[in-house]
């Protein structure tokens, strides 16, 4: 790895509603990125568990299920950001939670999706994901030694007031785990992603489930964005591995160029967060 430079691997899967599937998939797909020289790897939401019963399925956090990803990250010395699982909450509906491990285990970050999926389609179902699942409470920046990420989870990427805000903040990587519906996703998923990356000059990793759900058919579409808005590289529909460069010399060099994070005009106009956390919490 050059200074700057490092592979992410990007992991679409086909999650079902069985952990002991999911789990040997996401092994799969883990060492397929390792030997690709992937020193971040990021899975998409619900990784653990996609069917009919979130509720039941809920897991604690961390718990058995991401006691696996940290095992997985130590085990290849990466850094790891398992996606999103269902979290169990006491006395309240499951939060719908991403950890970011370190190459030693530790967690270095923690982000429940903020904005949920309750919405209409006039050619589809209906979508109450808050019938379901809690929103969380905090915006979540993550500083490692590779970059800085800002994290996110599928709806949340139509909210560009967030991803904004962690820009602004020292967000160099845009992670959204999706699990995006076709019927979106089709017209919604890409432009959306590139608006995102070009917005705030950062790349966006955007990393979705694939295949049949209960309710639609997701998109998959995984997909790596560079901050001037292209497509490094996606996948279509199928499970798999994504791999490819994050260079934070092209980034600045972006930001050279069209410096829109500091032509803002905070005298006209202010984003505010009430709730940012940065980890390694230093707020
Ligand atoms: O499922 C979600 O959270 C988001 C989604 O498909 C969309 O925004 O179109």
């Amino acid at each position: 790895m050059s200074e700057g430079k490092f592979q992410i691997g990007l992991i679409q899967m086909d999650s079902g509603d069985q952990w002991e599937g999911n789990r040997k998939a996401a092994a799969r797909y883990i060492s397929q990125a390792a030997e690709a020289g992937a020193s971040l790897v990021i899975f998409p939401e619900t990784v653990d568990y996609i069917g009919t019963d979130f509720r039941g399925s809920a897991a604690e956090v961390p718990g058995p299920v991401t006691d696996f990803f940290r095992e997985q990250a130590v085990k290849y010395g990466l850094y790891l950001h398992c996606g999103s699982i269902t979290e169990r909450v006491p006395g309240s509906l499951p939060k719908n939670t991403s950890l970011v491990f370190g190459p030693d285990g530790t967690i270095l970050g923690r982000y429940s999706k903020l904005h949920l999926f309750d919405v209409e389609l006039e050619e589809g179902p209906s979508y109450r994901e808050s019938d379901d699942v809690t929103g969380g409470e905090d915006i979540c920046l993550v500083k490692t030694p590779l970059c800085t990420m800002g994290l996110s989870v599928c709806y949340d990427m139509r909210f560009p007031e967030l991803y904004r805000l962690m820009a602004g903040h020292g967000a160099q990587l845009l992670v959204n785990c999706a699990n995006f519906t076709a019927n979106t996703g089709k017209d919604h998923w890409e432009p959306l992603l590139r608006a995102r990356a070009i917005e705030n000059t950062c790349y966006v990793a955007a990393v979705g489930q694939c295949g049949r759900k209960p309710k639609f058919q997701a998109w998959g579409h995984t997909m790596l964005v560079s901050p001037w808005g292209e497509v490094i590289a996606a996948l279509e529909n199928e499970p798999g591995v994504l791999t490819g460069e994050i260079d934070l010399g092209k980034l600045e060099q972006v930001r050279r160029q069209i410096p829109s994070l500091k032509n803002v005009r905070e005298d006209v106009y202010r984003l505010e967060s009430r709730r940012m956390k940065v980890y390694p919490e230093v707020m």
